[in-house]
């Protein structure tokens, strides 16, 4: 897999607070990435320098084969780019301004499709100021796409979506990167979240990568008890191990053949997430 994003040894400073300390991050062509972290924690400056909207204080970024720093007109119509909250053209109706946007760019989506892929053609005429917020969030998710970028950053993009808009945005981007091999570096608070669309997640606490890896790996790495549950003597058992196989096998072996009711349920990313918050706070 190519890598789309390259960071070693980033830092950055704002006066005399170091906020990132020393980040690494490679993200490969087609992945979906996530960085969490609680509020602080350094996602919207590592964002914002990837994107070159901010000047680092050390360290090596290369992002598209570029420094973002030295990003050129061409290499900024690669990206992608859904900020936390957009005001811009309250009197646009959304499908114009998507059509004015899609301009820029020399081979842009159509407008009337993206606004059916993101649930908003009964909104097409409507004025960007008269959307509510969830429709105003998919819309800002529009405008990112339209120019068919390489690489998406969203900050927060589902903010303030109902279940229906999450699981269709869900799956917009699941397609966008399976079928375009867009590369998708998303921020977000919401936990499952993650865990559903990222292929790799990276949580950051106090300006560090504390952990990186597939929901699995992560949840491996904070060492979250898994359960096990079963059935014996009418009643439920559960057994917290850090070796459920183990706990399973022998099991098995006491029943001598299959464990009713077995159950194994590996901790969740929220629960391996907030572990490590709080081991690192
Ligand atoms: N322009 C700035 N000048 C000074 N400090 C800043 C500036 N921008 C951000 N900070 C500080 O840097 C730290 C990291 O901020 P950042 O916005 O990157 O965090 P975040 O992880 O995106 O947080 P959130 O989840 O709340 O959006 C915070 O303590 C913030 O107050």
């Amino acid at each position: 897999m190519s890598t789309v994003v390259n960071v070693r040894g980033l830092r950055m400073k704002y006066g005399a607070t170091e906020v990132l300390r020393g980040v690494d991050l490679d993200i490969g062509r087609g992945e979906i990435f996530t960085l969490l972290g609680p509020n602080g924690a350094g996602k919207t400056t590592t964002i914002e320098i990837l994107e070159g909207f901010r000047k680092r204080s050390a360290g090596e970024v290369n992002v598209l084969g570029a420094d973002p720093e030295r990003g050129t007109k061409a290499w900024q119509a690669k990206l992608g780019i859904v900020l936390q909250s957009w005001r811009d053209h309250p009197r646009w109706s959304a499908r114009d301004l998507l059509a004015h946007l899609g301009e820029f760019y020399d081979d842009p989506r159509d407008p009337d499709e993206l606004l059916a892929a993101l649930g908003l053609t009964a909104q097409a005429a409507q004025q960007v100021s008269r959307l509510s917020g969830g429709q105003r969030r998919r819309l800002d998710v529009a405008l990112g796409i339209v120019g068919r970028p390489e690489l998406l950053f969203l900050d927060e993009p589902t903010t303030g979506f109902d279940p229906e808009a999450r699981r269709e945005f869900h799956l917009l981007v699941e397609k966008l990167a399976a079928d375009d091999g867009m590369t998708v570096l998303l921020t977000t608070h919401d936990l499952a979240e993650a865990e559903k669309l990222a292929h790799r997640t990276a949580i950051l606490v106090n300006g560090e990568i504390a952990v990186c890896g597939t929901p699995a790996e992560l949840a491996d790495a904070v060492q979250t008890q898994s359960r096990v549950r079963w059935l014996e003597d009418g009643q439920e058992r559960v057994q917290a191990t850090s070796d459920p196989s183990q706990v399973a096998w022998e099991l098995h072996r006491r029943f001598d053949g299959p464990v009713p009711g077995l159950e194994i349920r590996r901790p969740s990313l929220e629960e391996s997430y907030l572990s490590l918050i709080g081991r690192a706070a």
